[in-house]
């Protein structure tokens, strides 16, 4: 009963978190760029809870449609376009959750503009793009974070530190899965266009190769196969090109064998209903001296568990919603990372980041699945960066 109400309680103060009272001193102000579905969670309201973040300011191509988003948000600042935004000087910090293929134009522009960036996973279509924004941002002293947000979550470092521990030895394999269930995104959305960075791997086998490089600590050396199946046919003309959904097995450093399986469209059927993969975000570590389970490490702070097997048959289960000295039961992973983002601008230290050579490193093996799979590569930006 306890924990039924501690499950209702944490959820209704995620959909609607506590308000904090301002900090004294100036707050940073951030900018969003797209009226985008994700900024509510992402962002919105972790900031509302934040005494030192106010979302200031959103564009869209149609300034009509930012109006509606600022009305219905509390957002004072509305811009027609991102490049009006981006000058704005009131704007300290850019939350960029423009489709993929996006990201590298308007983060460029972002951090050109003097701007800090919280930019929305995957950091873009190549590698080549990541290492270029991320150059910029030391060039201009910015911060620049890839968000991956569930890696804030005290959930997420529980298990890491479990295997860091040596309590269950060390890792032989790990199997992550993203999955979401059919016609959870329309035809139209942008994860099924080409031109925009779209693809299974892109949008959430981006989590399960993150996930499984953090809690390896180890860099893939090889994508051992790739299976792909394509995008229906009604998302448009490049549905062949762009994976629904794609498994993949990589061979890690110390014969370690890693594996994601990512689907946006998992079909409906009673079979996949009945044993739960039509939501499946989970990440099972397989030890020499035991097993780790981590159910939910998407989102955990709606709800997770963690079930430790050791070799002498026992086995127990922990959860995590917050850190001894950091966090409340109702803190998303997004206000985690907030509180990271806000204390790195500010030059204060921070209970976990994403490093520069981390997205690189998740966007390589990102390319090398596409590469394997024979889809190619995510089209590289049209823009050109003149400075
Ligand atoms: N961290 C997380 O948990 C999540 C992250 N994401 C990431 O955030 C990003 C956005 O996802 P989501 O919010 O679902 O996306 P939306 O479909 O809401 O699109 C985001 C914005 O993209 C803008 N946009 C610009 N150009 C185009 C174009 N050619 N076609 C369509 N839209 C365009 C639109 O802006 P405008 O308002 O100007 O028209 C729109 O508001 C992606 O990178 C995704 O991977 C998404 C969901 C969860
Ligand atoms: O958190 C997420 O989960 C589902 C994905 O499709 C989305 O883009 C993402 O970032």
């Amino acid at each position: 009963m306890a924990s039924l109400f501690g499950f209702l309680a944490r959820n209704l103060a995620i959909l609607d978190p506590p308000e904090a009272k301002p900090a004294a001193g100036s707050p940073l102000r951030f900018g969003i760029l797209g009226a985008a579905d994700i900024g509510p969670n992402a962002l919105l309201k972790p900031a509302k809870s934040h005494p030192e973040a106010v979302v200031y300011a959103v564009a869209a191509r149609d300034q009509a449609r930012a109006a509606a988003y600022a009305k219905k948000h509390g957002i004072e600042k509305v811009y027609g376009s991102y490049q009006e935004l981006l000058d704005d000087p009131e704007v300290d910090c850019i939350y960029n959750p423009l489709p993929n293929g996006l990201h590298y134009e308007w983060t460029m522009k972002a951090l050109a503009a003097g701007k800090h960036v919280l930019l929305e996973k995957p950091a873009a279509n190549t590698v080549e793009e990541t290492r270029a924004m991320f150059e910029l941002a030391e060039e201009k002293n910015l911060v620049l974070l890839e968000a991956f947000h569930y890696r804030f979550h005290p959930a997420t470092q529980r298990v890491k530190d479990i295997l860091g521990s040596g309590e269950v030895g060390a890792i032989r394999a790990i199997k992550a899965n993203l999955k979401i269930f059919d016609r959870y995104y329309k035809p139209t959305d942008i994860r099924y266009q080409l031109s925009l960075g779209g693809g299974a791997v892109m949008d959430m086998g981006c989590y399960c190769i993150n996930i499984m490089r953090f809690l390896a600590g180890l860099e893939p050396t090889e994508v051992l196969g790739v299976t792909h199946q394509p995008s229906p046919k009604e998302t448009g003309p490049d549905s062949a090109l762009v994976d629904r959904a794609a498994d993949a097995t990589f061979d890690l450093p110390g014969g370690i064998i890693g594996a994601i399986s990512c689907d946006m469209a998992q079909p409906l059927t009673l079979r996949n209903i009945l044993t739960f993969r039509i939501l499946d975000f989970d990440v099972k570590i397989t030890c020499e001296k035991g097993e780790i389970y981590l159910m939910n490490y998407l989102l955990p702070n709606h709800y997770h568990f963690i079930t430790i097997k050791t070799a002498d048959g026992k086995q127990r289960t922990e959860k995590a919603y917050t850190f001894p000295a950091l966090g409340e039961p109702w803190w998303s992973t997004y206000r985690y990372q907030l509180e990271a983002f806000v204390n790195k601008v500010k030059g204060r230290p921070v209970h976990h980041w994403v490093s520069k050579e981390d997205s690189i490193a998740n966007m390589q093996a990102i390319e090398s699945i596409y590469t394997k799979s024979g889809l190619g590569i995510r089209p590289k930006s049209e823009w050109v960066f003149a400075q």
